[in-house]
């Protein structure tokens, strides 16, 4: 139920969810806030793509066929299987196997799949189509990210004058600006919405921006922080779309991701061996010990820095990687664990190899690792370039490992720079988004930590006291579907 006391249907579309699939913070929302939602009383629904490796894997049975653009040339049959997250929120996966029967979900190699375009047009397509087969009449579908943001565009065109979707309005959550998601739409000819756009949202003549797409036609749009809210209307931070924002800047707002404290709380963390909380925090040094063990490095008091990232320029790897040498010259340690760019890979492997008992570079996507670098480092890097919400630095501060992070976005939303707040700092910020500032930075901390560990311990505890609960965000949402309910169809 809302503050307004309205149970609500939402139809909640995304690619990934966690304990299903993720590859990055998409995921976690896609899991948290559905089970938020539900546990409000709303009548919940997600749909997402029936990949082969979820397929097989989960207990699922299919509860319903589709088509779209039946009798047609292009016509497409579709199965959808009903599965559970551990919330016990129901899940549609969209079966259909031209598309997702692949061995991973974007892409290979690095290389996404040519026709994503076409896998995630069917998506957004075939989840409003789902919802008439299931007779699922929703009152918000929400959208999230490029890959279902063509939703809201089909639901007027497609579907405008459609009783069932009489009383639907549409959320777009942007999660990344700068994926937008460009492709040619001759190549996506089964949804013919797709031609009837405007021209703003073609690129090239024949290239339709998803996202752009989405901004246009959503009723309501929010993104992960007030910060990166702001940012997008602005040509710096806009990621190119500055002017779209613009426009529908009465539509657009922030909200910050809630923290699954069920999967990261280190009181009842189950990938750690060596548990505490804001009363017991002296055992955090043996959770460090612990980490400092497994991963190779001498077990000891010396300043252990972690980072867990996708690999990529927005996580502030480009900035970082020219530093490590003169920063490794201290006495410190450090653990990076993180896929994704070969090149930083590469990089990153060379770098550790110059400096043997000092950096380890792990090279894996590793959920138990993650966990236990959050508990056993003192400090978690996070120097990005942008930063939409971002998790880690919110898992950083619910462990009591001191988060650095650039001021930009969902960070210095979330994050209390010790510097200009003393009392109630929770970690370090840094502004310019260059290597010479990142290095000053963490020279700061490395002073910090061995000149008062009295106060490191106080700031540890202010950092675990934040609380970003996803009760909390979830009430944003609700007001915000409550405005989009508001809105009238044509607007
Ligand atoms: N090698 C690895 N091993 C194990 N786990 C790994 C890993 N690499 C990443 N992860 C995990 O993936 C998640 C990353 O989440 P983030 O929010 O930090 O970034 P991401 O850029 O994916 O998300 C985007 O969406 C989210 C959700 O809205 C925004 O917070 C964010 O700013 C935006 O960029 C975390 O749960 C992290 O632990």
């Amino acid at each position: 139920m809302d503050l307004r006391g309205n149970i609500l249907k939402v139809l909640f579309l995304a690619s990934e969810v966690a304990g299903l699939i993720k590859t990055g913070g998409l995921a976690d929302v896609a899991k948290s806030l559905p089970a938020q939602l539900k546990a409000n009383g709303h009548d919940v629904r997600i749909v997402m793509p029936c990949y082969s490796v979820i397929k097989g894997s989960f207990d699922n049975k299919i509860i319903g066929t589709g088509t779209l653009n039946p009798g047609s040339s292009l016509q497409m049959d579709y199965a959808i299987r009903q599965t559970f997250t551990s919330d016990g929120v129901e899940v549609w996966m969209l079966d259909y196997r031209r598309y997702y029967e692949r061995t991973s979900i974007y892409g290979d190699n690095n290389q996404a799949y040519w026709d994503n375009g076409e896998r995630f047009a069917f998506l957004a397509s075939a989840a409003l189509d789902a919802a008439k087969v299931l007779n699922f009449s929703p009152d918000i579908v929400h959208c999230n990210d490029w890959h279902t943001a063509i939703a809201p565009m089909i639901l007027r065109i497609k579907y405008g004058g459609d009783k069932f979707f009489d009383k639907t309005r549409s959320v777009l959550t942007i999660h990344n600006g700068a994926f937008q998601g460009a492709f040619d739409r001759n190549q996506i000819r089964y949804v013919p919405e797709i031609f009837h756009v405007y021209n703003d949202m073609i690129v090239n003549g024949s290239y339709i921006n998803f996202l752009k797409c989405g901004v246009f036609y959503a009723d309501k749009i929010n993104t992960v922080s007030p910060g990166y809210a702001s940012e997008l209307t602005t040509y710096l931070g806009g990621h190119g779309m500055a002017q779209n924002y613009q426009a529908r800047a009465a539509d657009l707002c922030g909200i910050v991701n809630g923290c699954d404290y069920g999967d990261w709380d280190p009181k009842v963390d189950p990938h750690i061996t060596v548990r505490y909380d804001v009363n017991t925090m002296e055992e955090k040094i043996l959770g460090k010990y612990l980490l400092q063990r497994k991963i190779g490095l001498q077990m000891g008091d010396i300043p252990l820095y972690g980072m867990v990232a996708r690999l990529t320029d927005q996580k502030g790897v480009g900035i970082l990687i020219p530093i490590l040498d003169k920063f490794l010259c201290h006495n410190v340690q450090l653990i990076i664990e993180g896929t994704g760019d070969p090149n930083f890979e590469r990089q990153m492997t060379e770098i550790a190899k110059r400096h043997p008992g000092k950096m380890v570079f792990k090279g894996v996507y590793d959920n138990e690792l993650a966990h236990q670098i959050e508990a056993g480092a003192d400090f978690f890097l996070m120097p990005s370039i942008f930063e939409p919400c971002g998790l880690n630095q919110i898992y950083s501060l619910a462990y009591g490992t001191l988060p650095i992070v650039r001021g930009v976005g969902g960070l210095k939303d979330t994050v209390i720079d010790y510097d200009s707040d003393n009392k109630n700092g929770t970690g370090f910020i840094f502004e310019e988004p260059s290597p010479e500032e990142l290095l000053s930075c963490l020279r700061r901390t490395l002073i910090f930590y061995y000149e008062d560990q009295n106060e490191m311990q106080r700031i540890k505890r202010n950092a675990m006291n934040m609380r970003f609960s996803w009760e909390d965000s979830c009430k944003k949402y609700e007001a915000l579907y409550a405005d989009a309910a508001q809105k009238p169809k044509w607007w």
